[in-house]
């Protein structure tokens, strides 16, 4: 006798991998937004006129409304009241109307006096970074309140299965977008400078990622429905989800020293790479005497490293553990790539030593930002209460949009003192701007060490596998 179970569309590996691809390509888009203009900073300064201080604010205002309007705590609220579906689609809305924008500010007909050009426009700041920058905040808010949502919907479709492994991925397409963009936005660029299309030469990449973005919105709409017919069949209280958000949660969550010590490591860790990576294109082309293009796809190694290896640490991690230990090795290798940058004497060796010696630099950040995201995120649940962790998470990307806000800023201004008489478009000194990102490798070290002392005395088994035999 032959017995049939009925499968929920859970149980089916077609149907959830399907729900993870849509949401995180949503996700691969995203990223590549949040660094379309990366690879174009010289271009914008030769044709919107913005120097390194400006750069540096538009990069920030990514997390303006996130931190100064706390956003990223009622991101956490809006996804508990309403759910998934609906978060999803409002991020993903957000995230649209912030590259709308983005895309009127650097058009020619805005910078040529159109529409509101005059009320943004100021000597010091001008009115195409002031709107990129209203569109950039509403970006991020989208942005932000997208990721929190992609992780509650893997919790909803791969509690209790692979549900590390899809983390994983996630994270690896997600990087796969910044790899992505660090190609195409100079190649799109190029194409309309070399027709001497000056504002499309910026915005055009700007155009081409919105578009994808809207693509992104109408796979988080399709995702709506699988959510919908997931509830329906299971009903959404039989679903187990992270307990919702509690304002009496965030007082346990910031009264322990734990959090804290993770939290520091986060946000001093991540301000040396999401930030660098904006700069980092001009700094090769600086260091090395590059063409833009050429730099930008140097670059792109980083995050593509990154890729590959993340999901195969995480496995190292279920199956052998050292979490703590990665940190600290991860925090030395960003130190070393930042440090070679600040003081390696690029231009006393030929150009191919140069090279390669970058190129090493930039595969070493890689290997260096799988140890640590694949340690960081799957730590947090091992020294705080399950029954905060939403409220947790939430606190750590909150603490962390600090310093992603804040470093960009200072590093432009640092761009800006350290090359007084630096023509638009000409190759910087960026000695002391590498030797901030590389001081946050030291202060991330330390705190690895801290963490790790704390551990072997509190037994939080940071460690230990995560998987029991
Ligand atoms: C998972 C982690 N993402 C974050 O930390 C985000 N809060 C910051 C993303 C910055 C770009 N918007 C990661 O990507 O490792």
């Amino acid at each position: 006798m032959t017995q049939t179970t009925v499968q929920s569309l859970r149980d089916k590996p077609a149907v959830r991998w399907t729900a993870l691809i849509l949401v995180a390509l949503t996700m691969f888009f995203g990223y590549m937004f949040v660094d379309v203009l990366s690879p174009l900073k010289t271009q914008l300064e030769e044709t919107v006129k913005w120097d390194s201080t400006i750069f540096g604010t538009y990069g920030s205002s990514e997390f303006f409304i996130n931190v100064f309007c706390g956003f990223l705590i009622f991101a956490g609220i809006i996804l508990d009241k309403m759910g998934v579906r609906f978060t999803a689609i409002l991020s993903g809305s957000l995230m649209l109307l912030g590259a709308i924008i983005k895309i009127y500010a650097l058009s020619e007909y805005f910078n040529m006096g159109g529409i509101g050009f005059d009320l943004l426009n100021s000597a010091s700041f001008p009115a195409s970074a002031k709107l990129s920058c209203i569109g950039f905040a509403l970006f991020g808010c989208g942005c932000e309140m997208g990721g929190v949502t992609v992780s509650r919907a893997i919790v909803k479709w791969f509690q209790g299965k692979e549900m590390a492994l899809a983390m994983g991925i996630e994270m690896a397409i997600a990087r796969l977008g910044v790899f992505a963009v660090f190609w195409t936005s100079p190649m799109i660029s190029k194409h309309f400078a070399q027709k001497g299309e000056m504002f499309l030469s910026v915005q055009a990449p700007v155009i081409f990622v919105g578009i994808l973005l809207a693509v992104g919105l109408i796979l988080y709409i399709i995702y709506g429905f699988m959510d919908k017919a997931l509830e329906k069949e299971q009903g959404a209280e039989e679903i187990e989800e992270e307990e919702p958000f509690k304002f009496s949660d965030l007082g346990k969550v910031f009264g322990s020293g734990m959090f804290w010590i993770v939290a520091l490591l986060c946000v001093l860790y991540y301000s040396a790479i999401f930030p660098f990576q904006k700069y980092a294109t001009e700094m090769l082309s600086s260091n090395i005497g590059l063409e833009t293009e050429t730099a930008a796809k140097i670059f792109s190694m980083f995050p593509l490293g990154a890729m590959f290896i993340t999901p195969l640490l995480g496995a190292f991690l279920d199956y052998k553990g050292k979490g703590a230990t990665m940190l600290i090795i991860g925090a030395v290798l960003m130190f070393a790539c930042h440090a070679t940058f600040a003081f390696f004497p690029f231009n006393e060796v030929s150009h191919m030593a140069a090279v390669t010696i970058a190129i090493t630099a930039i595969v070493v950040l890689g290997i260096s930002f799988s140890l640590v995201p694949a340690a960081l995120w799957p730590s947090v649940p091992k020294i705080i209460d399950n029954k905060v962790l939403g409220s947790a998470y939430s606190a750590i990307f909150f603490i962390q949009n600090i310093g992603l806000m804040s470093v960009p800023i200072i590093i432009g201004r640092i761009l800006d003192v350290t090359n007084p008489n630096v023509a638009p478009g000409e190759p910087k000194n960026y000695t002391t701007a590498m030797i901030v990102f590389a001081m946050f490798g030291v202060a991330a070290f330390f705190l690895g060490f801290v963490l790790k002392i704390a551990d072997k005395k509190k037994g939080f088994g940071l460690e230990l596998p995560n998987k029991t035999k």
